[in-house]
C-alpha cells in the first residue's frame, strides 16, 4: 500500500434497486501519478469518484487511501458548484479557510492559480463569468490547498485546447516534481495519454488498467480509442457468452459483508473558523439577495396585518329584502308615515309611527335594508342573490304585537300569526348565514325592549331571562379573530422557518455547493449551526414585527407572561428548521418540498383550531389530532395569551413538550435517512 495512494477493491455500488453501476470494480493508483479514467458516459465514473471522496458509501467492497485528513484531497466535482452570489477572490478565502490555511497563504496561491488559469479579475462574481472560467475557478479551488491526492471529474470540458494543454503540463508536473496524486476522469481520450496509467471502465468494471503505452501494445493498437473499442468488444463478446451458459460473474452480491465507509472520517466534529466561514457566506448570501431578505422579512408582518383586518370581522353591507305590508299600498317609507296612535284599548303605547318601522330601525344598523312591496319580487331577487334574504312583516303587525302585550295567554291565534315575522334566507354561506340570524335576533330583543317602553312597561320585562356576567376568561362580546390568532401565530412561525432552512439547504444542494463542501471538510453541525444563526436572526426580526402589528397596531390578547409567549414561538420555529431539514433529506426536490410545505400548513390551519375549534373535530379525530406537529402548541399559545396561564398549567407545557419531541422525531428521521442515503 505504500507505493499505492489509493486502492478500490470488489467495489460493488447501485442506487435503489437499480442494476449496479459498480459490478465488483478494482482499482489502483499509485502514488506521483496520473491516472486517467476513461469510459463511456453513465458508465459510473462519477459514482466511482464519489465514493473515493466520501460523498456516498460503497455497498459492498472498500477503498484504502494512503491520506490521512479530507483535506488532503483535491476535489473537482462534475458540477461546477460555485456559489453564484460570491466574488472569485472570495471563494478562494473561504476555502482556504476550510482547507485550514492562512488568509495571506490562500490569496497568495489563489493569485498564482488565476494567473496560470488566465482567470478574470478576482473582484468579479461568479454569476457575471462565462461557463468555462466557472469551471476553471472550480479547478482552482481543488489545487488552492496543493493537496497530495486530486480528484478531477472532467475538468477539462469544453475548455479552449490551449488551457487544456496548460492544465495538463501542469497536473504533469505537479505529479512528477511533487509527487501529487491525481485521479482524472475525461471524455478526450487522447489528452488521457499523458497519465501514467489508464483505467478503461465499461459497465461497472475496469477492462484494462495500464499505462497508454502498454495498452496500445497489448490491444496491438496505434491509438487508445482503438484500444478501448478492441476491449470493448471482447466485454460483450464475453458477457454474450456467459449469457448465453447462465454464468452470472459480477452479479450484485446478496451479502454486504465486507461493506465499508470512506476511511475518512471527519473526527473534528466542530472548527471555529470554518464555521465562520460558513456563517460569513451565508450572511453575504442574505444581503446580496436582499429582495430576498425584505419579502423574508416584511411577509409575515403583512400577513398578521391582513389577519387583523380582514379575518373575523362581521361582514358589513350585507343587503337583506325588507316586505312591511303595514307599508305597503299606503306610504313607500317609515319616514313618510304621518300617524302616531294606539290600536290598543288595554295600553297606552306611544308608538313612534309603526312597530314594523321601530323594528327596522335595529336592524339597520346591522343590515343593508332594502324595501320591497312584492313579496314574490323581493323572493326572486334572492334566488337571484341580489339579498341575503327576505323579511316578511304583515299588515297588522303593529296590532297583533300590543296585543300580544295586553291579552297575554287570551291572545288570539290570529294575533300570534301576524304578530310573527318571516324570514327566508340564503343559507349557503354558514358564516354569514349565522351572522345575519344573530342580527335579527338581537334585533327582534332590542325592538321588544322599545316597545316594552313605548307602552310604559318596563323594559327588563322585554328582556331574554339569562344572564350573562362578566367573562372567566376573553371578551363579553368574543372576537372570531382572538380565537384564531394562536393557530395563525403558531403555523406562520412554523411555516416561514421551514421554507427558508429548505430554500436555503435546497440551493446548496441543487448545485452541490453542499456536497463540495463536506468533501472540502465542513461537518454537518458547522453547516446547520450557521444556518440557524442567521435563521435565529431573520426569525426574530419577523417575530418582532408580526408581535408589533398583532398587539400593538391590534386588539389581540395578550395576558401571559410575554417571555413565555416568545420562548413558545421560538420553540415552534426550531421544529419548523428541524421539519425543513428532514424534508430536504426526505424528498430531495425543492418542488415535493413545496408540496409538502403547503400541504403541511393547510392541515394546520384544518386542525389547530384557526377554522374551526379542536372540540368540534370527529371524535376519532379528536384523540390524535393534538399529536400533530403544532397543535398543542396553538392550544398553549392560546391558554398563555388569552387565559394568562403560566408554565405550570398543563395546556401550556403540553404545547412544549409537543415541540420538542417533533423536534427529537425530524432530527433523528433526518440522521437516519442521511445515512441510509449515503449507502445507496
Ligand atoms: N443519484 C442517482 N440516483 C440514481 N441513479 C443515478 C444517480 N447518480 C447516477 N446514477 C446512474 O448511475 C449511472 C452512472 O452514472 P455516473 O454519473 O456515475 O456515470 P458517468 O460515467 O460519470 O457518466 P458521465 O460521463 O456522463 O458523467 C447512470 O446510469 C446514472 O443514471
Amino acid at each position: 500500500m505504500d507505493e499505492n495512494m489509493l486502492e478500490v477493491r470488489e467495489a460493488y455500488k447501485r442506487y435503489g434497486k437499480t442494476s449496479p453501476v459498480l459490478r465488483g470494480l478494482n482499482m489502483t493508483v499509485k502514488k506521483g501519478t496520473i491516472y486517467g479514467l476513461l469510459g463511456p458516459s453513465g458508465c459510473g465514473k462519477t459514482t466511482l469518484l464519489s465514493c473515493i471522496v466520501g460523498k456516498q458509501h460503497l455497498d459492498c467492497g472498500y477503498i484504502k487511501l494512503s491520506i490521512t485528513k479530507r483535506k488532503h484531497i483535491g476535489y473537482m466535482p462534475q458540477d461546477i458548484a460555485l456559489f453564484q452570489e460570491f466574488k472569485i477572490c472570495e471563494i478562494f478565502s473561504f476555502y482556504g479557510t476550510l482547507y485550514g490555511m492562512q488568509p495571506d497563504r490562500a490569496q497568495r496561491r489563489a493569485f498564482e492559480l488565476c494567473t496560470m488559469l488566465d482567470l478574470p479579475n478576482q473582484a468579479r462574481y461568479i454569476h457575471s463569468l462565462s461557463g468555462g472560467q466557472q469551471r476553471r475557478v472550480s479547478f482552482a479551488i481543488a489545487l488552492l490547498h496543493n493537496p497530495p491526492l486530486l480528484i478531477l471529474d472532467e475538468p477539462t470540458v469544453g475548455m479552449d485546447p490551449i488551457l487544456c494543454n496548460t492544465i495538463w503540463e501542469y497536473l504533469v508536473k505537479l505529479a512528477h516534481e511533487e509527487q501529487k496524486t491525481i485521479v482524472i476522469t475525461t471524455h478526450y481520450i487522447e489528452e488521457a495519454k499523458q497519465s501514467n496509467t489508464i483505467g478503461l471502465m465499461r459497465r461497472g468494471v475496469l477492462l484494462s488498467e495500464e499505462s497508454p503505452k502498454q495498452l496500445m501494445e497489448s490491444q496491438n493498437c496505434n491509438n487508445l480509442e482503438q484500444a478501448f473499442l478492441e476491449l470493448s468488444q471482447k466485454q460483450h463478446h464475453l458477457h454474450q457468452l456467459e449469457k448465453q451458459k447462465g454464468i452470472r460473474y459480477h452479479e450484485y452480491p446478496t451479502s454486504r459483508l465486507n461493506s465499508s465507509p470512506l476511511s475518512l472520517p471527519n473526527k473534528e466534529w466542530f472548527n471555529f473558523p470554518r464555521f465562520l466561514a460558513q456563517l460569513a457566506k451565508n450572511i453575504k448570501w442574505t444581503q446580496r439577495n436582499i429582495g430576498i431578505l425584505l419579502f423574508i422579512l416584511v411577509l409575515p408582518a403583512f400577513q398578521s396585518y391582513f389577519f387583523c383586518v380582514s379575518f373575523g370581522r362581521d361582514p358589513s353591507d350585507l343587503p337583506f329584502a325588507v316586505v312591511s305590508d303595514e307599508l305597503n299600498g299606503f306610504v313607500k317609507s317609515c319616514d313618510e308615515l304621518p300617524y302616531n296612535e294606539t290600536y290598543s284599548a288595554v295600553l297606552e303605547c306611544n308608538i313612534p309611527k309603526s312597530f314594523s318601522c321601530q323594528f327596522m330601525k335595529q336592524l339597520e344598523r346591522k343590515l343593508d335594508l332594502v324595501l320591497y312591496e312584492d313579496l314574490n319580487l323581493a323572493k326572486k331577487d334572492a334566488s337571484a342573490n341580489r339579498v341575503w334574504g327576505v323579511l316578511h312583516v304583515s299588515e297588522n303587525f303593529t296590532r297583533s304585537i300590543e296585543e300580544r302585550i295586553s291579552e297575554g295567554i287570551s291572545t288570539t291565534d290570529v294575533a300570534i300569526n301576524q304578530s310573527a315575522i318571516s324570514v327566508w334566507m340564503d343559507m349557503s354561506n354558514f358564516i354569514i348565514a349565522n351572522i345575519i340570524r344573530r342580527n335579527i335576533a338581537k334585533s327582534l330583543i332590542d325592538f321588544l325592549q322599545d316597545v316594552m317602553a313605548a307602552c310604559d312597561i318596563p323594559r327588563k320585562v322585554g328582556d331574554v331571562p339569562i344572564r350573562f356576567y362578566d367573562a372567566v376568561y376573553g371578551s363579553n362580546e368574543p372576537v372570531y379573530r382572538h380565537s384564531s390568532a394562536p393557530g395563525f401565530i403558531c403555523a406562520f412561525v412554523f411555516y416561514f422557518t421551514l421554507t427558508f432552512t429548505s430554500g436555503a439547504i435546497m440551493m446548496e444542494k441543487m448545485f452541490g455547493l453542499l456536497d463540495r463542501i463536506t468533501v472540502a471538510g465542513m461537518t454537518k453541525m458547522e453547516v446547520v449551526l450557521a444556518h440557524l444563526v442567521v435563521q435565529f436572526v431573520l426569525m426574530t426580526a419577523q417575530t418582532t414585527l408580526m408581535l408589533v402589528v398583532l398587539y400593538q397596531f391590534y386588539d389581540n390578547p395578550l395576558n401571559g407572561d410575554f417571555g413565555l409567549t416568545v420562548s413558545l414561538l421560538y420553540t415552534v420555529a426550531i421544529v419548523g428548521i428541524a421539519f425543513g431539514y428532514f424534508l430536504t433529506e426526505l424528498l430531495n426536490e425543492e418542488r415535493l418540498i413545496s408540496y409538502a410545505g403547503i400541504g403541511m400548513i393547510m392541515t394546520m390551519f384544518l386542525i389547530n383550531g384557526t377554522v374551526w375549534p379542536m372540540e368540534g373535530a370527529h371524535e376519532l379525530l379528536k384523540v390524535w389530532t393534538r399529536a400533530f406537529p403544532i397543535v398543542a402548541a396553538a392550544e398553549s399559545y392560546n391558554s398563555i395569551t388569552s387565559r394568562g396561564y403560566d408554565i405550570t398549567h398543563q395546556d401550556v407545557y403540553m404545547g412544549f413538550v409537543s415541540c420538542i419531541a417533533w423536534i427529537a422525531i425530524f432530527s433523528l428521521g433526518t440522521f437516519w435517512i442521511t445515512t441510509r442515503r449515503k449507502g445507496s
